[in-house]
C-alpha cells in the first residue's frame, strides 16, 4: 500500500485563485516586512494598522468638524508637502519662484509608504452644479471636516504635483488673498485631464470643496471626484485680474502643427489638447481645416483609448463628396473611416465598425487593410451569434492578454428574481457542457508579473481595505468611464451594495463639458461585481479555471469587471462554471439548463463546513438558500460534522508524523474510521441526492493510498469522491449513467473519473474506459473553458479508448 501522502494538486504549479469579487489581494514591497511572512499574515498586519489609523482619524474628524481652518504660510505648506513626496521615477523637484522663500528639496526614495497612503473620505457625491452657479469663497473661509456646498475656490498651483499616495497627487495651492494650502487629487484620470495639467502656475476651480483630515493629522483640500476640479485657461474671466494673462490667439494650422508634433513625440494627451484648440478656432473660422482637425483629434483620441470621442470626431471629419472624382477627398475620408471603424470596434459596436470599413472598401475595393479589418469585424459579428470557436481560436497562450473576440450573450438575459435582486436567465435550453456566454471585460487588471508597489484603498465606512489589483481596478474602471461615458448606463445599472439604491437616471451627467462620476458608487460596484482569479501562462491543466487551487492564500490575482455576467447570482448548487481566458470570461453549463432557468455560479469555493461558508458569503450581504445550505442549516448533525471535519484537518496536518510512526494500512484505517463517522452526519432524510462535501478529502487520500495495492478499494474511494460531489454514477457491465442533478463539478471529480477509467482499463473493461474518459473530458472543458491541458494531465486516449478527442 502507498503511504498516505497528498494526492496530486489540480495544477502543475501552485497558484492563487479566487472568484471572490471582494477578496482583497495584497503585495507589499515594503522592505520592513519580512519576505517570509505569508500574504495572509501581511494582510492581517496591515489591516490591524489600518484599524488603529481609522479610529484615530474618525476621532480627530469628530473633534474638528466645523472648526475654522488655521491659515498656513507658503513655507509651512511646502514643509508639509515635502515629507509626503515619494518620488517614484523622475518626478520633478519643487521649483523655486524668485523672491519667495528658499525651496525645499524632495527626498528621492524608491519605495512608497504604506498604511498612511490611503483614501479615507466618507462617501459623498460629486458636485452637481455648474461652475457658474456656485459662489466663490477664499481659503481663509474654509472650515475643517466640512463640505462647502454651493461654494467654489479659484486656485493657482504653486508647486509641481507630487505623489501623495499610490493613487493620489498632492500639490500646494494659493488663492488670490495669498493664502496657501495643500490639495490632494486622485490619479484616476492620469490619461484624461488631471495630473498632466497640475503644474506650477496652472489655474483651477475646486467645486464644493471638502477640507478634511488626512493621516498625518493635518487637513488638506481633498478632491475625490474627478469632476470636482476644473482647469481654467490663463485668460479665463473667472481668474482674478492679477493672475490673468492674455492667451495669444493662434490659427487652426498652428494648433494642427502642434498636435502633429505632440503625436510624433508620443504625447497623445498634448496632441488631443492642441487639436481641441484647433477644432475650436477652426469652427469659429468655418475653415476648411475643420475636417482635418477632427480627423486628427480622432487619431489622438484613439491613442488615449477615448473611443467615444474618437468615433464622433472621425465621423465629423468625413468630408462631403465633391461632384467630380477627387482623390484627395477620398483619401481623407478613408482616414476618417478607418478611425471611426477602429473606435467602434473597440467599443464592441461591430455593426458601426462594419459600416465604416465597408465604406472604406467602397472607396478603394482592393485596399488590403480595409479588407482585413472588414473580415476581422465580420468574424466578431459571427461570434456574437455563434460564440467563439475555441478549438480554432485561442488557448492558454491568451492568458494575461486582451483577447480579440466578441461577446456571446444572446442565450441569456437579465431579469428580476423573486428574492435575489436581478439574476441572469437562460433564454433557451442549454445542454451540459455548452457555452452559456462569453464576455469581454469592461476593465481588466492582470496580475502583475513582477510584484508591484503597494496599493491600498480604504472604502469609506468599510470594515477593511482593498489591496493590489482590486484598487487598480478602481482606477481602471473610472478611467474607462471618464474616457467613454457611453458605457456609463451599463456600469451604473449594476448592483452597488446596500448603501447605494438603484439610480433613476443611468446616464453619466455632463457638467461644464466633463463627465460626472461618483467614484464611491463605482468602488462599491467593483466590490460586489468583479471577479478575481489567478492565471499563469505556464499552467497547462485547469489553468483557466476559476477555482484552480482551492485553499491557497489570496495573492495578487487578476481582476476584471464583466457587465452582463454581473447579473449572475451565487448558488452552492450552481448550474454554470466560469473560467477565464485573457480578459474574457466563459460560462459553461455544468448540467442541462432549461429555458427560463436562472443561471447560477460559485462566488467562492464551497466549504464543507456550513458556518465557514455562510460567513464568507455574508461579505456579499446574503445567506445562500440553496438546498444544500438549507440541509446544512437544519440538520442536527451539522455541529458534530464540524467537529469531525476539524479532527480530519488536524490528522492531515499530522500526516508526516503518522506516516513515520505507523504502517500505511493503520493510517488508512484511521482515515476510513473518520470517514464512517462523517458519513453518519449526513442523514438521508436531509441529504437525499445532495453533495456531502465532508467526505471528499479523506476519500481522495484513500483512493491514492490504495492506487497500487488494491484497485477495488481505490475504485470504491474514487467513486466515493464523485458521489460526495452529488453525482449519481451508475456503472453496469458495459454502460454508464451519470446523473448531474444537484451535483457540483470540480477538478477532483475529473481526477477521479480518470482514476476510475484507468482502473477499469487494468481490468480490461474497455467500454467503461472510454465512457468515463468522455465524462471526465466534458467536465474538464466545463471547468477549464476549453480542452487544452487535458491530455497533458491525463495522457492521450489510447487507440481502443479514444473518445474522439477534441
Ligand atoms: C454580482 S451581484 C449579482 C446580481 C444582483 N443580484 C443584482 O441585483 O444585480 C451580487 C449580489 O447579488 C446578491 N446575491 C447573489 N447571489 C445571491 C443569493 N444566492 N442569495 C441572495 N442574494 C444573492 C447579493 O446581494 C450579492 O451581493
Amino acid at each position: 500500500m502507498e503511504p498516505l501522502t497528498s494526492p496530486p494538486p489540480y495544477t502543475s504549479q501552485p497558484s492563487a485563485s479566487t472568484v471572490s469579487p471582494t477578496a482583497p489581494t495584497v503585495q507589499i514591497t515594503n522592505p520592513m516586512v519580512s519576505p517570509f511572512v505569508t500574504p495572509a499574515q501581511k494582510l492581517e498586519m496591515v489591516q490591524a494598522e489600518l484599524e488603529v489609523a481609522k479610529l484615530r482619524l474618525r476621532q480627530q474628524a469628530r473633534e474638528r468638524q466645523g472648526l475654522r481652518r488655521v491659515t498656513s504660510s507658503r513655507a509651512s505648506v511646502l514643509q508639509r508637502l515635502a515629507p509626503k513626496v515619494i518620488v517614484q521615477s523622475p518626478r520633478p523637484r519643487l521649483e523655486r519662484i524668485p523672491g519667495e522663500e528658499p525651496e525645499l528639496s524632495i527626498p528621492k526614495l524608491n519605495q512608497r509608504r504604506i498604511a498612511w497612503n490611503m483614501i479615507l473620505s466618507e462617501a459623498h457625491t460629486p458636485s452637481a452644479w455648474s461652475m457658474a452657479s456656485l459662489t466663490k469663497i477664499m481659503l481663509r473661509d474654509l472650515s475643517m471636516e466640512t463640505h462647502h456646498y454651493g461654494m467654489m475656490l479659484v486656485l493657482r498651483a504653486v508647486s509641481v504635483s507630487a505623489m501623495h499616495s499610490s493613487m493620489q497627487t498632492c500639490i500646494a495651492v494659493e488663492d488670490e488673498n495669498g493664502d496657501y494650502e495643500l490639495l490632494t487629487v486622485h490619479d484616476f484620470a492620469v490619461t484624461n485631464h488631471l495630473s498632466r495639467e497640475i503644474q506650477i502656475g496652472s489655474f483651477f476651480v475646486v467645486l464644493e470643496p471638502f477640507f478634511r483630515t488626512v493621516l498625518d493629522e493635518a487637513c488638506v483640500l481633498c478632491i475625490d471626484h474627478p469632476s470636482d476640479i476644473l482647469f481654467l485657461d490663463a485668460d479665463d474671466p473667472m481668474l482674478p485680474h492679477a493672475w490673468r494673462t492674455s492667451v495669444v490667439e493662434r490659427s487652426p494650422s498652428h494648433w494642427k502643427q502642434a498636435g502633429n508634433e505632440a503625436l510624433r513625440s508620443d504625447n497623445p494627451i498634448e496632441a488631443d489638447h492642441s487639436r481641441a484648440l484647433a477644432a475650436r478656432t477652426a469652427n469659429r473660422a468655418k475653415d476648411v481645416v475643420g475636417g482635418i482637425v477632427h480627423r486628427n483629434r480622432a487619431q489622438a483620441r484613439l491613442c488615449l483609448e477615448r473611443w467615444d470621442g474618437a468615433y464622433n470626431d472621425a465621423i465629423a471629419g468625413i468630408r462631403p463628396l465633391p461632384t467630380e472624382a477627387d482623390e484627395y477627398t477620398d483619401f481623407q475620408n478613408m482616414k476618417a473611416l478607418y478611425r471611426a471603424g477602429r473606435a467602434a470596434y473597440e467599443l464592441g459596436a461591430y455593426a458601426r465598425a462594419h459600416s465604416a470599413y465597408t465604406s472604406v472598401t467602397r472607396i478603394a475595393p482592393n485596399d488590403i487593410d480595409g479588407l482585413r479589418e472588414l473580415k476581422r469585424t465580420e468574424a466578431r459579428m459571427a461570434e456574437q451569434v455563434t460564440g467563439i470557436n475555441f478549438w480554432a481560436a485561442t488557448g492558454p497562450q491568451a492568458h494575461g492578454t486582451k483577447v480579440d473576440h466578441a461577446d456571446f450573450l444572446r442565450r441569456t438575459e437579465a431579469r428580476q428574481t423573486l428574492t435575489h435582486g436581478r439574476g441572469l436567465f437562460a433564454a433557451e435550453a442549454i445542454a451540459c457542457g455548452d457555452i452559456i456566454l462569453c464576455e469581454k471585460a469592461l476593465a481588466f487588471v492582470p496580475s502583475p508579473a513582477v510584484p508591484k508597489s503597494f496599493h491600498l484603498v480604504i472604502p469609506p465606512a468599510a470594515a477593511r481595505g482593498t489591496f493590489g489589483t482590486q484598487s487598480d481596478m478602481w482606477t481602471a474602471v473610472i478611467q474607462k468611464i471618464l474616457a467613454n461615458p457611453s458605457i456609463g448606463p451599463r456600469l451604473l445599472s449594476l448592483y452597488a451594495g446596500p448603501n447605494y439604491p438603484p439610480l433613476n437616471n443611468l446616464n453619466i451627467p455632463m457638467l461644464d463639458g466633463r463627465p460626472v462620476v461618483d467614484i464611491f458608487r463605482v468602488e462599491n460596484i467593483i466590490e460586489y461585481n468583479s471577479f478575481g482569479y489567478a492565471h499563469d501562462a505556464s499552467l497547462t491543466s485547469f489553468g483557466n479555471a476559476a477555482l484552480a487551487t482551492p485553499g491557497m492564500d489570496n495573492k495578487d490575482c487578476s481582476m476584471g469587471l464583466w457587465l452582463h455576467s454581473s447579473a449572475i447570482n451565487h448558488s452552492c448548487l450552481y448550474n454554470a462554471e466560469h473560467s477565464f481566458i485573457g480578459d474574457m470570461v466563459i460560462f459553461r453549463a455544468a448540467r442541462d439548463i432549461e429555458k427560463d432557468e436562472e443561471i447560477t455560479t460559485l462566488y467562492m469555493e464551497v466549504n464543507a463546513d456550513y458556518e465557514t461558508r455562510d460567513a464568507a458569503l455574508r461579505i456579499w450581504g446574503f445567506s445562500c438558500d440553496c438546498k444544500l445550505c438549507e440541509a446544512d442549516r437544519t440538520c442536527p448533525e451539522t455541529p458534530r460534522r464540524k467537529h469531525l471535519l476539524q479532527q480530519a484537518k488536524e490528522v492531515l496536518e499530522r500526516l508526516p508524523t503518522l506516516n513515520a510512526t505507523f504502517e500505511p494500512h493503520r493510517v488508512v484505517m484511521m482515515f476510513e474510521d473518520l470517514l464512517t463517522q462523517i458519513e453518519d452526519t449526513y442523514p438521508e432524510e436531509f441529504y437525499c441526492g445532495l453533495p456531502r462535501l465532508g467526505l471528499v478529502t479523506l476519500n481522495r487520500y484513500c483512493a491514492f493510498a490504495y492506487s497500487r495495492s488494491d484497485p477495488d478499494k481505490a475504485l470504491k474511494h474514487a467513486l466515493a469522491v464523485i458521489g460526495a460531489h452529488g453525482y449519481k454514477l451508475t456503472i453496469t457491465e458495459e454502460d454508464i449513467e451519470f446523473d448531474r442533478t444537484n451535483a457540483m463539478s470540480a477538478p477532483q471529480v475529473v481526477d477521479q473519473l480518470m482514476n476510475a477509467s484507468r482502473i477499469y482499463e487494468s481490468k480490461g473493461q474497455m467500454a467503461l474506459v472510454s465512457g468515463l474518459r468522455e465524462l471526465a473530458l466534458k467536465m474538464y472543458i466545463v471547468i477549464n473553458g476549453e480542452p487544452s491541458g487535458f491530455d497533458t494531465r491525463y495522457g492521450k486516449a489510447r487507440e481502443h479508448g479514444n473518445t474522439g478527442g477534441v
